[in-house]
């Protein structure tokens, strides 16, 4: 059994990953934080939870993280770095489910986040924890850097194109609609009901800071010789609470053969990879609350473009379900251990 830590155990990804370690059989949650709610129990905040943890927020610190045998940080972008350097250098493993350590390039970073980097010395050693791609360097990772959720929905759809070589990565397009929990707990009058009920919007068209980290990793699939990754990406806000869907377009180089067959094979050993039989529509219910993304190709009229279609659930696959496969990944327990579940319907 190891012993976890969970530092921001009260925002959403907190609480979720609390939920996900509820049903873990070989890791048990030891220290909790929350600096607003420290000396309230885990179970008097969150009803969802009694009968599973007998335990109190606490304030964070990092004497006792330390003596976890593995830290997650959900935490807004910033903390992590604060903390990480002693925490590394004590030997704890770390799996970071901001974006702290998703850029490799400090500099980028820091323009795309409105601050200098805290310890970009630490930048070389972090794994970009995307499972269907970096699974064996995650094995023996010291620290995590968890994938962002739209760029877990958006990376699982093209990479088989990219792979393969099949589509231009110049003109890669992503429009991709998030439920309202990706803003996370805390209190903002663009996320209250009366504003996102009723109502759809996309933001960040001038340039979301997902997409750094997006046309990284699209890059490190490309076959050597590429031409650099160029992504127009759109998010937009949905009126739910959980789930991401995002719609995916590229241009065809090259004949493009048999899409469902590529895709198949490319997931065919990947637990949380489910390819739909072809002319499946994937909807966000269908994997709401589980670590699954859920895809679908098509080539519509056989025009030369290609469109993928790619579900997950921000909170889960996107973020604490993804944290929990890399922790199962880095100590050696079966990738799906505690992540085995049907999801939600209706
Ligand atoms: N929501 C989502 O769908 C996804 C979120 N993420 C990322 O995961 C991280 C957490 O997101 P989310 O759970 O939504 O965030 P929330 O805002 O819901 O929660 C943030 C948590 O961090 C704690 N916290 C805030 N500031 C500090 C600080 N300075 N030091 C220590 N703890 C702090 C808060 O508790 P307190 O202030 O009481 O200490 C709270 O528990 C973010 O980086 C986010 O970008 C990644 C993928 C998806
Ligand atoms: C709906 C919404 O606001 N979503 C957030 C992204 C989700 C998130 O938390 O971003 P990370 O995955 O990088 O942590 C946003 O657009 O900023």
């Amino acid at each position: 059994m190891i012993q976890v830590g969970i530092v921001g155990g009260t925002g959403y990804t907190g609480v979720e990953l609390l939920r996900l370690l509820a049903n873990h059989p070989q890791a048990e949650a030891k220290v909790i934080t929350s600096r607003a709610e420290a000396g309230v129990r885990v179970d008097a905040m969150y009803p969802n939870l009694r009968g599973f943890y007998d335990l109190e927020f606490t304030v964070p610190d990092v004497d006792t993280l330390s003596g976890c045998d593995v830290v997650f940080f959900a935490t807004p972008h910033g903390v992590a770095q604060a903390m990480m350097p002693e925490l590394i250098s004590r030997g704890v493993r770390v799996i970071d489910l901001s974006a702290d350590f998703r850029i490799r390039d400090h500099e980028v970073w820091a323009d795309w986040y409105g601050q200098p980097h805290g310890c970009p010395e630490l930048l070389p050693q972090a794994v970009y924890g995307l499972p269907e791609v970096n699974r064996e360097q995650i094995a023996g990772a010291q620290l995590i850097a968890c994938p962002g959720c739209y760029p877990t929905a958006i990376q699982l759809g093209f990479i088989p194109l990219l792979e393969a070589g099949l589509i231009d990565p110049k003109d890669l397009v992503a429009s991709a609609a998030s439920g309202v929990s990706g803003a996370g707990r805390q209190a903002k009058v663009d996320n209250l009901m009366a504003e996102v009920t009723d109502s759809f919007k996309a933001y960040g068209c001038g340039g979301h800071r997902h997409l750094p980290e997006l046309e990284q990793g699209l890059g490190d699939v490309l076959p050597v010789g590429s031409d650099p990754v160029q992504l127009t990406f759109v998010p937009h806000l949905l009126p739910m609470v959980r789930g991401i869907h995002a719609t995916l377009f590229g241009n065809l180089t090259a004949s493009a053969g048999d899409l469902q067959a590529l895709f198949e094979a490319r997931y065919a050993d990947e637990p949380f990879v489910d390819v739909m039989p072809a002319g499946s529509h994937p909807q966000t219910r269908s994997v709401k609350s589980v670590n699954t993304c859920r895809l679908s190709v098509f080539e519509p009229q056989e025009r030369g473009k290609v469109v993928v279609l790619s579900v997950i659930d921000n909170l889960t696959k996107g973020a604490s379900g993804q944290a929990i496969q890399n922790m199962n990944i880095m100590f050696g327990f079966d990738e799906t251990t505690g992540l085995n579940l049907p999801g939600l319907l209706p």
